[in-house]
């Protein structure tokens, strides 16, 4: 008797990117099931069981990608940072704008300044512009809030974002963003207040899913860095980390050493960085929106990451002060332009390698059965397309969870 399924696409060439890291896992006459939000069955139409559905799509020979997943952003703030772009153009470093009580800090005060529905409404511009390429799931951070109030508010947007569309939200506490300006300098005190009040109390509601921090010169050092993550474990939640960014802190290795989801940025990551990360599994989220915005010279080491056999995935960072970027897809074109990635780790780096940098793989990120019925349909004739052009988007549909 046939299986009963809700729905089902076939006449499909599928990237199931459920192959090796350095194939697409393609399927020329592929066919996708769908039961219960979930994925039945994904692979060649002729080794399909008996199926059937109410629900049947021919998708006329157009590539399925599993959705795709923006592991990093900083989707929900206040405010905008045009004024500090125009300043940037005419010289200012972004450092010395930091220093001087603008960048992370002047988002600070519109966030503080926004409600929670605020929050929402500004960030939902900027999603629809991702779910209009076919994203599917989002990492979303706090971090412009920096005292728990408004924390509690930009987490509480993000997981309302979940709620106001069909996409799924995971959220990231970033408290250890940067210093606000009452805390007159005292990065230990902030720090103590953070692991001491803030993060018991987000992690009470349980509004957030892990914890990440800023290790940097204009932020915090590794010491700060440590005693927020072994906070992080104490309360059960994964960690990762914006490392070795704008200099060489051995952030990467920091990371791995708590067993980090991933480690993120990386442009100064040394050898010895890598190969701790590859020891760990901790995986790499590279930024190139932020090194083209902010106009880094230095590109994070890919060939030591693909040598060690580190996972490496691709993420907008989308944030008002170094990475203004709204497509994944213009995401892969510099991952590929600027950082030398190849097509098939672009693909997988907003697919697979993003879903890994989540620790969400057991879900999403792939076309195998079991996992969410998160598909992206696509106009193109071959995968390529989809790194290779920029500001053109070929999305012909796109499903989540089997809708
Ligand atoms: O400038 C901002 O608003 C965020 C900058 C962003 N945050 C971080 O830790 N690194 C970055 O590039
Ligand atoms: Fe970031």
């Amino acid at each position: 008797p046939a299986i009963r399924c809700d729905r089902i696409w076939r006449k499909a060439r599928l990237a199931t990117m459920a192959g090796g890291r350095s194939d697409l896992g393609m399927v020329e006459d592929g066919l996708v099931a769908a039961r219960d939000g979930r994925i039945l069955y994904a692979g060649p139409a002729g080794e399909a069981p008996d199926l059937d559905a109410p629900q049947v799509e021919d998708c006329e020979g157009r590539w399925i990608t599993p959705g795709l997943i923006d592991c990093h952003t900083h989707l929900v703030f206040g405010g905008d940072r045009a004024d500090e772009f125009e300043k940037r153009l005419a010289g200012v470093p972004y450092e010395e704008i930091a220093r001087a009580g603008g960048g992370i800090v002047s988002t600070m005060r519109a966030t503080r300044a926004a409600s929670e529905a605020d929050l929402v409404a500004s960030a939902l511009p900027r999603l629809d512009a991702l779910i209009a390429e076919g994203v599917t799931t989002i990492e979303i951070k706090s971090g412009y809030g920096l005292e728990l109030d408004a924390e509690l508010r930009q987490l509480r947007a993000a997981r309302a974002l979940a709620k106001a569309r069909p996409i799924t939200v995971t959220t990231t506490f970033l408290g250890a963003h940067a210093l606000p300006p009452e805390a007159a300098g005292d990065k230990d005190a902030y720090i103590g207040r953070l692991v001491g009040e803030m993060l018991p109390a987000i992690a009470r509601e349980g509004l957030a899913d892990a914890v990440d921090a800023f290790c940097e010169g204009i932020a915090f050092s590794p010491e700060q860095v440590a005693r927020v993550f072994t906070a992080a474990k104490a309360l059960g939640l994964p960690v990762k980390l914006h490392a070795d960014q704008l200099s060489n802190l051995h952030g990467a290795a920091l990371a791995a050493r708590f067993g980090a989801l991933s480690a993120d940025h990386l442009e100064h990551t040394d050898a010895a960085g890598v190969a701790a990360m590859a020891q760990a599994g901790t995986a790499a989220v590279l930024l190139p929106g932020a090194y083209y915005f902010i106009r880094e010279t230095k590109a994070p080491p890919v060939d030591l990451f693909r040598a060690a056999g580190v996972p490496m995935a691709l993420a907008t960072d989308c944030n008002p002060g170094t990475s203004p970027l709204t497509s994944l897809l213009m995401t892969m074109n510099m991952g590929a332009t600027l950082f030398r990635l190849t097509v098939a780790e672009c693909l997988a780096g907003v697919t697979r390698e993003a879903a890994r940098a989540l620790g969400m793989l057991d879900r999403t990120g792939t076309l195998e059965a079991g996992k969410a019925c998160d598909l992206a349909i696509w106009d193109v004739e071959r995968p390529a397309e989809l790194v290779y052009r920029m500001g053109l988007n070929p999305l012909h549909a796109r499903i989540w969870s089997g809708r």
